[in-house]
């Protein structure tokens, strides 16, 4: 147990935020069919990053850490995978709980000769993969799931993929049509994806893959709603740096709305196509203030919180359900269903938590009612859900006596989290003990 810091003052803090896992997952996966090694600077350094380098060293290509100018760790070299095979004895690549690594992997396996056995965490088993194993027999990759449709599951890469038209069903995640466009380039005939069912969620992300693919060099078709066109050809060599999480710097911008002080995030990108940069349209309508000054991002606390309607807040909602749970009007979070699927079922473990410690809110067909409410102390579970534990951390700021479950699940995407949010609320060294820490600005990584 995590006693959350409680304050009754504002914050006032400048923070760095470690780097994008959705970017550094998606440069470690194209890294690995680059034409030439790259160096990926700045990368995230978590449980879903390192499960990524583990699997692409598993598949054969060559991760190694340098020395960079990262205040989160080194940068990392990538030898892309051996052309024409390399080693083909049967391989295991442990996905934990990460949708990046469970989604994405595969079917880079099938681009490798040779047998890959994918599984992960107890509660991996349970996340949407239907449509991931389907794409891949789709494609002529025999994958071998007992039947499941689930992890784990092993896949029998030939070493090509011919490619050309696939149907798939993605409404459930948007990682299997970034999936299969991170790798569609180096099928022979490219790939045309197509999508049929209810809507792709969490958009952005697959706008995200877009973006890198493209600026990589390679030829991306999205003019049609629902269709990519991916062009064959080589993936150039690169050497990038990741933009900071703009996603896991909203718990801290929420620190700010919270206690009505002031958090400035630097290195900010000014053009992103992470879906965190809308904490600059989501928390001025909460009744914060939000300013990007070149490159820092400050955000001001108002009086109170005002809830309001938020509609596909994707990997945000957890984040935007905490603040609506300490807010004086009520709130609806739409678009969501498919966070059902993600690392607990996070609609039911919201309710569940923000209840237990006497809110009120709700589950609807696609997202969350959330009331206003007085709430109290208590255990806030997190269900191995890193922002579940963010979303704990944040309502404890405001109310007494918070205790979040296993508040070292935030590895998954920032093992820094403790020290950040004692550094941000001025309360290291005070053991959660809030008010009797030290006073002003906290310099996280100053
Ligand atoms: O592609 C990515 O990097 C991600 C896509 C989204 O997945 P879903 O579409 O399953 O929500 C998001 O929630 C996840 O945190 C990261
Ligand atoms: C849904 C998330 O992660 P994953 O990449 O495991 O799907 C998340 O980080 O909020």
């Amino acid at each position: 147990m995590w006693r959350a810091p409680r304050l009754s003052r504002p914050v006032d803090a400048d923070l760095s935020v470690p780097g994008s896992k959705s970017l550094t997952n998606r440069y470690l996966v194209l890294a690995a069919l680059a034409d030439g090694s790259c160096l990926i600077r700045r990368p995230l350094h978590s449980r879903d990053s390192a499960l990524m380098v583990a699997a692409l060293r598993a598949l054969g290509a060559v991760v190694d850490e340098v020395p960079g100018d990262g205040d989160f760790g080194p940068d990392l070299r990538v030898t892309p995978l051996p052309a024409g095979g390399g080693d083909t004895r049967p391989r295991a690549v442990d996905c934990g709980l990460a949708g990046t690594v469970m989604r994405f992997v595969p079917p880079l396996a099938g681009l490798v000769a040779g047998t890959t056995t994918f599984d992960g965490d107890p509660h991996a088993r349970r996340r949407p993969m239907g449509s991931i194993i389907a794409a891949l027999r789709g494609l002529g990759v025999p994958v071998d799931d007992g039947g499941s449709g689930s992890l784990p599951f092993a896949v029998r890469g030939e070493g090509d993929v011919r490619g050309g038209h696939l149907v798939i069903d993605a409404s459930a995640s948007s990682q299997f049509v970034s999936a299969l466009l991170l790798v569609g380039a180096r099928f022979t005939e490219g790939l045309h994806l197509e999508h049929v069912g209810k809507p792709v969620p969490s958009l952005d992300h697959v706008r995200m893959t877009v973006e890198t693919l493209r600026s990589l060099g390679v030829a991306v078709d999205d003019s049609v709603p629902n269709h990519w066109r991916v062009s064959p050809g080589p993936i150039a060599a690169f050497d990038v740096a990741v933009e900071p999480d703009l996603s896991n710097a909203g718990p801290f911008l929420a620190a700010a709305v919270v206690t009505g002080g002031t958090v400035r995030v630097r290195n900010w990108p000014e053009d992103t196509t992470q879906v965190g940069d809308e904490w600059r349209r989501i928390l001025p309508l909460m009744g914060a203030t939000a300013v990007l000054d070149g490159d820092v991002l400050t955000v001001t606390g108002g009086a109170s919180i005002t809830g309001g309607t938020f509609a596909d807040t994707s990997e945000l909602a957890p984040t935007v359900a905490a603040l609506c749970a300490l807010a004086e009007t009520p709130s609806v979070l739409s678009g969501i269903a498919h966070l059902r699927g993600h690392e607990t079922d996070r609609l039911a473990a919201l309710v569940a938590e923000i209840n237990r410690l006497g809110g009120d809110a709700e589950e609807t067909a696609d997202g969350l009612v959330i009331r206003p409410a007085a709430l109290h102390g208590g255990v806030f579970r997190t269900y191995d859900d890193h922002r579940m534990a963010t979303a704990g951390a944040i309502i404890g700021l405001a109310v007494d006596g918070v205790e979040v479950e296993n508040i070292g699940t935030t590895a998954k995407t920032m093992p820094e989290f403790p020290e950040l949010w004692a550094a941000v609320t001025g309360t290291a060294g005070t053991n959660g003990s809030g008010d009797a820490g030290a006073r002003g600005p906290a310099a996280a990584r100053a």
